[in-house]
């Protein structure tokens, strides 16, 4: 291995790496290869205690520092994400197997969009002063206290970032648990953070498997908890959460929908319905899976959607040429076979696709089914990997119902020429964050999360700090009070 991607220790806390090899031993796998190339141990409960008791005791004086103070720090460690973004994207391309080609510009630099952004807004989060005749209100923007953030391992340094930076910059201490698939990169952004003048006990980094992310959600020492992850892990984290009345961001899964119709230019959507299907390798949470193609353009759609698929450039993640990389795990590519399996026994028409790679690592053949139906198994369930499901349709009032017929409500996009029809379509999809004429940006400045089962909350924007903050309203009486007795 060229590269060390041996940690120093398995957590970070106080400001420091902590070791305890009575965890369980997590192995940590190269996708491209199937080789162990790091291993780290599931946080024991003493760990735990260890990140609780440090959040918490130093929280207070984060939060009593002025904003201007914070949001330096952040915006100190966005500059040293940036200077380090080599050596961070190989570290993102060993914990997930994604490509450097896509680590190296969506990854550490999107870590340190967020920490620039809520490091420059930290300074600007006031109350407001609310005038009542002779009397007045006025309100403070406090901090939560100890927020907890838990990941899922497609985006390990964004999703550390994401969660961490607005939590900051209010005032907050955070416990980030990634997932334990992908235990790298967090500890990366939390040495990067401390070097930055981050005090110790602010953002520390505990390792483990759903346990240890439960026992961290249920201690009543924890204010907030924000979990990237599937479904039915938010359905749990939310319930234990409510147990406590926690504040919650839930960044859920999705079967999004992408609708081209008969005017958009072909070319662009290809485009679209290419990074919103097999960037990643298909393991992107706001992917537009539900493909409806206008039956006027659908031959042409699909024979250039082949064409440009056969330009893929599938291999060795580190070499930058590669545009396609591996799965993160055997298991996810399992999964995402079964479901292949599935869509060719429902009748779905395979038009590319559809094996894996006979080769080390867990690399499967971007694939791509037509002919699919709303009912079929594929164009119902999150896959979560490199698996298209395109459908036919020829009415918008049809396509639009089709569209919105799933639990879920991540994400949702429209190709067309018609401006009118592209906004009419926008506004009726049932989806937190939609798309005209481009699929899966994810800037920080706008607001990022789902509606219905996809999740609740907004991460990103100016929408992200009423997630971690809270407003206490001070009530000031200039006269005397009036008493019934
Ligand atoms: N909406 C978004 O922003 C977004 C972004 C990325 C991924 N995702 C979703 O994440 C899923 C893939 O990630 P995954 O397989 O890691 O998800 P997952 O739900 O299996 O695990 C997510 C995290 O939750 C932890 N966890 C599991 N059980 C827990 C429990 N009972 N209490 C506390 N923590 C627990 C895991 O250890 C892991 O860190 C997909 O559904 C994808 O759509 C969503
Ligand atoms: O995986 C979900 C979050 C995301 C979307 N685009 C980039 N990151």
């Amino acid at each position: 291995m060229p590269y060390d991607t041996q940690p120093a220790a398995s957590h970070f806390i106080n400001g420091a790496y902590v070791e305890d090899t009575a965890g369980t031993p997590i192995d940590v796998i190269y996708p491209a290869t199937g080789e162990k190339i790091a291993t780290v141990y599931a946080a024991t409960p003493a760990i735990v205690e260890q990140a609780i008791a440090a959040a918490k005791s130093a929280q207070a004086a984060w939060a009593a520092m002025s904003g201007t103070e914070r949001g330096r720090i952040l915006r100190k460690a966005a500059d040293l994400l940036r200077e380090r973004n080599h050596d961070l994207s190989v570290l993102e391309t060993y914990d997930t197997g994604k490509p450097y080609q896509e680590t190296s510009v969506a990854d550490a630099t999107s870590g340190a969009d967020a920490l620039e952004y809520f490091g420059g807004m930290a300074a600007t989060l006031t109350g407001e002063h609310i005038q009542l005749g002779e009397n007045w209100v006025y309100t403070r923007r406090e901090a939560l206290g100890v927020c907890v953030g838990i990941g899922a391992w497609n985006y390990p340094t964004q999703i550390a970032c994401w969660k961490g930076a607005p939590a900051l910059a209010c005032g907050n201490a955070m416990i980030f648990k990634p997932s334990e698939t992908t235990p790298l990169c967090a500890l990366k952004v939390a040495e990067i953070l401390h070097e930055a003048g981050l005090p110790a006990g602010i953002y520390n980094v505990v390792q483990g498997m759903g346990e240890v992310g439960a026992s961290l959600v249920t201690d009543p020492r924890v204010d907030k908890v924000s979990l990237t992850g599937s479904v039915p892990t938010g359905r749990k984290v939310y319930a234990a959460a409510a147990e406590g009345i926690k504040h919650v961001t839930m960044e859920l899964g999705g079967k999004s929908p992408m609708i081209v119709f008969e005017d958009a230019d072909i070319e662009n959507a290809v485009s679209g319905a290419i990074l919103g299907n097999f960037y990643s390798s298909g393991q992107v949470c706001s992917n537009g899976t539900r493909v409806f193609v206008h039956k006027a353009i659908k031959e042409q759609f699909l024979n250039r959607l082949a064409e440009r698929l056969g330009d893929a450039v599938i291999g060795d993640p580190m070499d930058p040429k590669t545009s396609f990389g591996p799965m993160v795990s055997e298991r996810q590519r399992a999964i995402a076979l079964e479901y292949i399996e599935k869509g060719q026994a429902e009748g779905a028409r395979l038009v590319t696709g559809g094996k894996m790679l006979e080769r080390d690592g867990f690399y499967m053949e971007p694939t791509v089914f037509a002919d699919v139906t709303d009912d079929m198994v594929i164009a119902r369930e999150e896959i979560f990997g490199p698996v298209m499901a395109v459908l036919d349709f020829e009415d918008e009032e049809d396509v639009m119902a089709r569209a919105n017929d799933t639990e879920f409500g991540l994400a949702a996009g429209v190709f067309t020429r018609d401006l009118t029809r592209a906004h009419r379509v926008a506004a009726r999809f049932e989806a937190g964050t939609c798309y005209i004429n481009t699929y899966n940006d994810a800037p920080v400045e706008a607001p990022f999360g789902g509606s219905k089962n996809s999740g609740v909350g907004r991460e990103n924007s100016k929408a992200a700090i009423e997630h971690y903050s809270q407003l206490k309203s001070v009530f000031v009486r200039m006269d005397d009070v009036e008493a019934p007795f």
